[in-house]
């Protein structure tokens, strides 16, 4: 194996999964730190999705170097971290803390961090992170509830983070090419810095620096700056790749979206499926917290749906409703009675002959795929930038597609489906 991955979120790893599995390296993604009796021998990278994007930094930093040893156990050559592509994170961490000990503990000392993805619309230059063309500090990540982005000045950002020195490499460098990057990477450790914030506009300049930065025993970022490595891989020869499996069926069964994210693209997605006629539960945290709506509710209904086509469960709202649910249950008490529902439901769809799930928002399929006990997937083909089709290596056979809250195209939940056999 050549690549182990340690992602902060489950939709995360899902959406680096499919990067590395697109450009050619047989991937398998677990939740959680992988069960030492998982096969995992035919795999070229395997991402291990924990949930410690804003827990604790010192919990944080033990899963993460958990997942690390459990990594290099099972064969991975170097390791990848992946955070979101909005460089989601606090004063205290979780970025720069454990980036700091995995470079301990690979006994290396550079890295890079480079958050960009183009196809979402996230780009970075002169070490601004932009999303769709706003700086950070001016998108919607600015009032994000756990993770509020207020400076789009990564260097600043990731330095309030770390006691080691971030230092820039900028556009000029990355548009000359991955010598010219491997030189910047060289001037810099020279200047003193363990970690340099990378920028890069286009697929080309990510695919540049992947070639540059292969061989580092540490790589931190998006999933955007692992595009260019399973070809630097095969440009070096170092690993004769696993042949790419091209299959990818979905057990037969009904076919169900839970949304649980209360993003500006879920929101879409939502009004999009409910317009085109998909039949829509929707569950209200405040009639869920008295009890006057229970998961039992939910799956009566699921019962008189018909079932030759998808239905939608979804507690998504606008931030008002959000803001005015949170400030009479408490925002943390109302999120865990959402996912705990969904969870409950989820729980009862296999037996209801439903095999085909799209799950919307990172803690919602956490959530989701814990009550269904899956606990390893192989990745499918890419129905949008970010969000593949999956199947669960065990426990119940499932097509899984885990959408982070802001990905994915307005007809997301009506387009995904006919991907499947
Ligand atoms: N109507 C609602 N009111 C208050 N909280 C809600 C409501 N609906 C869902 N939630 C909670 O909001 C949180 C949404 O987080 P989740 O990570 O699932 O989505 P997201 O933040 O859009 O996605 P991502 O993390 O992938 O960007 C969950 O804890 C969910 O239970
Ligand atoms: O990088 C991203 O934006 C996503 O994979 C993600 O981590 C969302 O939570």
């Amino acid at each position: 194996m050549k690549l182990g991955c340690i992602a902060d979120d489950l939709t995360g790893a899902t959406d680096l999964a499919l990067m590395l599995s697109r450009e050619g390296l047989r991937t398998v993604q677990t939740i959680g730190v992988p069960d030492p009796d998982l096969n995992l021998s035919d795999a070229d990278a395997v991402v291990v999705a924990l949930k410690s994007r804003t827990i604790p930094a010192q919990e944080a930093i033990e899963q993460s170097l958990a997942a690390a040893e459990a990594l290099l156990k099972v064969g991975a050559r170097n390791l990848f971290f992946k955070y979101c592509s909005t460089f989601d994170s606090t004063d205290e961490g979780n970025i720069g803390p454990v980036t700091e000990a995995l470079l301990a503990f690979t006994g290396s000392d550079f890295t890079l961090a480079c958050p960009a993805f183009p196809a979402n619309g996230r780009t970075v230059y002169k070490g601004h992170l932009f999303v769709n063309g706003v700086p950070l500090h001016e998108s919607s990540m600015k009032d994000h509830p756990l993770t509020p982005m207020q400076d789009s000045n990564l260097v600043r950002v990731l330095q309030r983070q770390t006691k080691l020195s971030v230092g820039l490499v900028t556009f000029e460098d990355i548009e000359a090419g991955p010598d010219a990057i491997r030189s910047a990477f060289e001037r810099e450790k020279a200047a003193g810095h363990q970690i340099v914030i990378v920028d890069a506009l286009t697929d080309d300049h990510l695919r540049a620096i992947g070639l540059a930065a292969a061989d580092l025993p540490l790589i931190t970022g998006g999933s955007g700056v692992a595009m260019g490595l399973p070809a630097a891989y095969r440009a070096s020869g170092a690993s004769a790749l696993s042949p790419r499996d091209e299959g990818f069926d979905a057990p037969a069964g009904r076919e169900i979206i839970l949304a649980g994210s209360c993003s500006s693209a879920t929101r879409r997605q939502v009004e999009i499926a409910i317009e085109r006629g998909i039949p829509a539960l929707r569950l209200d945290p405040m009639d869920l917290a008295s009890g006057k709506v229970t998961s039992q509710t939910a799956l009566a209904w699921l019962a008189a749906q018909p079932a030759n086509g998808p239905v939608l469960i979804y507690s998504t709202a606008s931030p008002d409703d959000v803001q005015d649910v949170q400030r009479r249950l408490g925002r943390m008490n109302a999120g865990e009675i959402v996912e705990a529902t969904l969870a409950e439901i989820a729980q009862a769809l296999p037996e209801l002959g439903f095999t085909r799930l799209i799950v919307a928002g990172g803690e919602t399929s956490g959530a989701v795929v814990k009550a269904l006990s899956v606990d390893a997937l192989t990745i499918g083909p890419e129905i949008d930038p970010g969000v593949p089709w999956t199947r669960s290596l065990a426990g119940a056979d499932l097509a899984l597609a885990l959408k982070s809250g802001n990905f994915g195209a307005p007809d997301f939940f009506l387009k995904a489906w006919s991907m499947l056999r």
